[in-house]
């Protein structure tokens, strides 16, 4: 039978040639007869009747391709000779090449092939010589041989393969793995034997192959490859096994010398007589499979096993959090079976998802000597997911990778995702690749750990899921979402015990995994743009980063106002609109954030979305609830009005719109923006911490140095995790004087500031706690502030005063004390705070003859002043005896550690550090928060 795509191509009219196949066709030893007729037909009846069982978990076989999944077929034949019109005849030819020769798919001779194998092999692996003679004799059997080369030729990858025995898809993935017998282990031969047992005569059947299968694992060479045991064979078998493998040489090389089991490639290519024209397309097919599983870890589940047992070994990435929680069990679980388990434990942090966190993993991998016929283990979520996935792809080009999904979002979203990717240059995911997983396992047992926040957040994959792709989904999300959210999946409480909810679980997630899979596989490559799952993805990736929200609960937002769009458009109905809504509001979602009010970002977002889909917004939005649309066209104008339509909305619903801890601080995660994202080396330096960093990125062993890069790294972001979090108003600070950057290169060109100001000059959060906690211990009441910049620390300290204290804060930058009081505008402590702008020498001394004094100075401008600003607050009494002095940068940027001639700021810091320290009217602590913070406090 003619493979019809490629039938297509070399008749079609631009190829009016004759064709002839440069291949020869090779003779098929064993017999095997081309089948003409309608395949599938033939295919869907055998289906039925091989079907076993009916799997109850879900087990999703993708097969990508152009050409290789169908297989070519050796009755191939295409016409001599093409008629135009007319009835020319055209005589030159053009030359076909095939690449491949693949026998037809006749699911019953291959389930009789199967069957008669199973009962010839049965008394063989039963007998009571050695594992290893009765594997030999296993392989010498006719029968089994046969059976062998059979499978060994099929287009295994196929859709007529999958039709075939879509009924039973662990026989299916069996048949698969079985094509490549000749260069599997010993031991994967007898997991196959037994699958096919199990699945086509049922448990009591397979028992002995179970039992061979043990005994055999036992034996030294169990790992070794099947064709290792050529020269053990009888003659005869030998002999066959050999044809096979010349066989399959020319027509199907993949199965004799594969690479990889989980890809093949394919091509057709057609070239002019003289070769000065050449026409071809080129595929590549992979295979994977999803497994909703439940207690994976426990000894008894194979899933693993049956992967890493042959192999003898198991590579693992893990996430650092999950390794704390479930590392022994993993351990338990491989030095239960006597699999070796190397395991490198990484940061699962969104915070950690740069080039350099891949980059350390491959350099572990390549420690751990990682082949690239083994699939490595990825253990952990959405992070771990993505850039282990990203690690997999480099090394050696691609190396296959199993995800045991740990967290919601991995489980049903980034875990079978082919896209793997890092962050890089303070962009999300700007690497990547497309490199799915061979094999998925979600385990919502692990999700009894998560905080609640982390499953809200991912909670949102679903609801994206079921609005775009399943209604029925959506009704399930309607009615048991909070209860899900609750019990944690039904993984705390009374609910575990509860068959009924269990299921109700098992089906969201199977049915949110299954949808997301319908949306993607079939657009691998992302070669166009309709693309369901990206609904809730288009406006929010302008906002997200800054906003510090969690993915989720920026996507709830971005679903929210993609519905609200969808209802304006005529996709969908105000009711489902609004059922929508309360879907996220219901789960805690966020619909609005503060942020979006930032409709510039919206829409320079959305300039940027049409950029990255090739042109096009194709915003994907309902149409109707549980079916995709596209949204092409929308205004800045529309989107702006429609931005503030919604934004009204929203504040109708529960918490104004807002969700339940929105922001990754609040739910135990770094701020993704708190860790700047540049390459070490080009980091800006702005404490000592940085400075060691970039000084240790410019050794040779990156290994070593990661890890220090990693821990040290950490440390700023500790102290803000761990520190109380600021209020909305200072947060807003930060995120507005991030975005400042620009601004203040452009008012240093126009002469509107005398220096270029930085956004790093900003004090933030830990240093702002800090100064919150003295003026209450203090019971300070008030406060004298040098240097406001955009007005964190002036903010932070009138929160924390009384009602009848005051903050005095002093400003050289007419611009920076603008931008600082529109900062304060809306907050209720405004009233506390006075700007005064000019040179903080000379509003000290005018502040002196008002005859002024302040409980607590906070000192932090230009270090060159420092020290004539201190003996100017000292002498004046502008710092009253019991007083305190905190002074910022005093450990300037670590410059004095480098032992190398200091900076003018430099020495200004040392020359304050110096005077305090020879002064006794002063008790001072230096502490190496951030850049250095000193705190001296005035005893007479
Ligand atoms: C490091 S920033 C202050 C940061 C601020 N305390 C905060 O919490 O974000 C220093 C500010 O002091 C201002 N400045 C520097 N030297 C000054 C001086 N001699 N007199 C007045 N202002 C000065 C700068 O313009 C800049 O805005």
């Amino acid at each position: 039978m003619a493979c019809t795509k490629c039938a297509s191509l070399v008749s079609g009219p631009a190829f009016l040639q004759p064709v002839q196949s440069t291949r020869p066709r090779p003779a098929s030893s064993l017999g095997q007869s081309h089948v003409q007729g309608d395949e599938s037909s033939v295919a869907a009846t055998a289906a039925a009747t091989a079907s076993a069982t009916a799997s109850a978990v879900l087990a999703v076989a993708g097969a990508v391709s152009l050409g290789a999944a169908s297989g070519r077929r050796r009755a191939a034949k295409l016409p001599k000779v093409v008629r135009l019109q007319g009835a020319q005849t055209m005589p030159s030819p053009t030359l076909e090449i095939n690449y491949y020769d693949l026998d037809a798919v006749e699911a019953p001779r291959i389930l009789s092939a199967v069957r008669l194998a199973i009962k010839m092999a049965s008394p063989i692996v039963q007998e009571s010589t050695s594992p290893e003679e009765r594997l030999l004799k296993l392989l010498s059997e006719p029968s089994v041989q046969s059976m062998l080369t059979t499978v060994s030729r099929l287009p295994v990858f196929s859709k007529e393969m999958a039709l075939a025995f879509k009924d039973d898809l662990d026989l299916l993935l069996a048949l698969k793995q079985l094509k490549y017998f000749w260069n599997l282990p010993q031991s994967q031969l007898a997991i196959l034997l037994e699958v096919m047992a199990r699945q086509l005569e049922g448990p009591s059947q397979a028992a002995p192959f179970q039992e061979f299968l043990r005994v055999l694992t036992q034996t030294p060479n169990h790992g070794k490859n099947i064709k290792h045991l050529r020269d053990e064979l009888s003659a005869e078998a030998k002999a066959e096994y050999l044809r096979n493998a010349e066989y399959l040489e020319t027509a199907d090389a993949h199965a004799v010398y594969p690479t990889s089991i989980y890809r093949q490639c394919d091509g057709f290519t057609l070239a002019t007589k003289d070769a000065s024209t050449i026409e071809a397309v080129m595929s590549t097919t992979l295979t994977t499979t999803i497994k909703i599983a439940r207690k994976v870890l426990e000894p008894s589940n194979h899933l693993l096993y049956n992967i890493y047992k042959p192999l003898g070994r198991c590579v693992a990435v893990v996430d650092d959090k999950v390794d704390a929680i479930y590392g022994k069990e993993l351990d338990a679980y491989f030095a239960d079976h006597g699999i070796e388990f190397k395991k490198i434990v990484s940061s699962g942090n969104e915070a950690d998802k740069d080039i350099r966190d891949v980059e350390r993993i491959l350099v572990s991998l390549k420690k751990a000597g990682q082949g690239r016929h083994e699939p490595l283990l990825v253990v952990g979520g959405g992070v771990i997911a993505d850039i282990a996935g990203f690690a997999a792809a480099l090394y050696s080009r691609n190396t296959p990778y199993v995800m045991l999904c740990t967290s919601i979002v991995s489980g049903i979203d980034a875990g079978p995702s082919p896209r793997v990717c890092c962050n890089g240059f303070d962009y999300k995911n700007l690497y990547g690749a497309y490199h799915p997983p061979v094999l998925t396992i979600t385990d919502r047992g692990f999700w009894k750990s998560l905080h609640p926040g982390w499953l809200r957040h991912g909670v949102a994959e679903i609801i994206k899921m079921a609005v775009m792709k399943d209604l029925s989904l959506f009704e399930l999300v309607e009615q048991w979402g909070p209860k899900c959210l609750e019990t944690k999946f039904g993984t705390v409480g009374d609910s575990v015990n509860d068959p009924a909810f269990q299921d109700v679980c098992d089906l969201i997630v199977g049915k949110a995994m299954e949808g997301y899979v319908r949306s993607e596989y079939g657009n691998l490559w992302e070669t166009h743009q309709c693309r369901p799952h990206a609904y809730g993805h288009t406006w929010c990736p302008g906002y997200e980063l800054p906003s510090g929200m969690l993915h989720g609960q920026a996507v709830g937002t971005c679903m929210g106002f993609g519905a609200y769009l969808a209802m304006k458009s005529d996709f969908i109905p105000e009711i489902e609109c609004q059922r929508i809504l309360k879907v996220i509001s219901d789960c805690e979602l966020c619909l609005w954030h503060p942020i979006m009010e930032d409709g510039a970002a919206v829409w320079r977002s959305q300039v940027a979305m049409i950029e990255k889909r090739g042109g096009n917004l194709a915003a994907p939005i309902p149409r109707p609830l549980g079916e995709s649309g596209y949204l092409n066209d929308l205004s800045e104008e529309i989107l702006l009005q429609r931005l503030q339509e919604y934004k009204s909305i929203c504040l109708s619903y529960p918490r104004q719109g807002r969700g339940v801890e929105e922001h990754c601080t609040e739910v135990g995660l770094a701020d993704p923006q708190s860790k700047k994202m540049a390459p070490p080396d080009d980091r800006f330096v702005v404490t000592p911490t940085d400075l060691m960093i970039a000084t240790l990125t410019k050794t040779q062993d990156t290994a070593a140095v990661g890890e220090v890069v990693r821990m040290l790294d950490g440390v700023d972001g500790m102290v803000v995790k761990y520190s109380t979090q600021p209020s909305e108003a200072l947060r807003n600070i930060s995120v507005q004087t991030a975005k400042s950057n620009p601004n203040w290169a452009e008012m240093e060109k126009k002469g509107a500031t005398s220096k270029l100001l930085e956004a790093e000059m900003i004090s933030g959060q830990a240093e702002g706690q800090l100064l919150q906690l003295l003026v209450k211990f203090g019971r300070v009441k008030k406060v004298l502030d040098i240097g406001t910049f955009t007005g964190y620390s002036s903010l932070a300290m009138a929160e924390a005063l009384p009602e009848d204290g005051r903050v005095v804060t002093l400003e050289r930058q007419e611009e920076a004390a603008k931008m600082a009081a529109e900062n304060w505008a809306s907050s209720p402590h405004v009233g506390k705070i006075e700007s005064r702008v000019g040179e903080a020498q000379v509003l000290l001394q005018a502040l002196a003859s008002q005859g002024e004094s302040f409980d607590l100075v906070f000192l932090d401008v230009d270090k060159p002043g420092y020290f004539a600003l201190y003996q100017t607050l000292m002498e004046t009494g502008l710092l009253r005896v019991g007083g305190l002095l905190a002074v910022d940068n005093t450990m300037y940027k670590g410059e004095e550690l480098t032992g190398e001639k200091l900076s003018l700021n430099g020495e200004g810091a040392r020359a304050l550090n110096a005077g305090l320290l020879a002064d006794d009217r002063v008790l001072q602590v230096m502490l190496p928060l951030r850049d250095g913070l000193t705190l001296a406090f005035r005893q007479h």
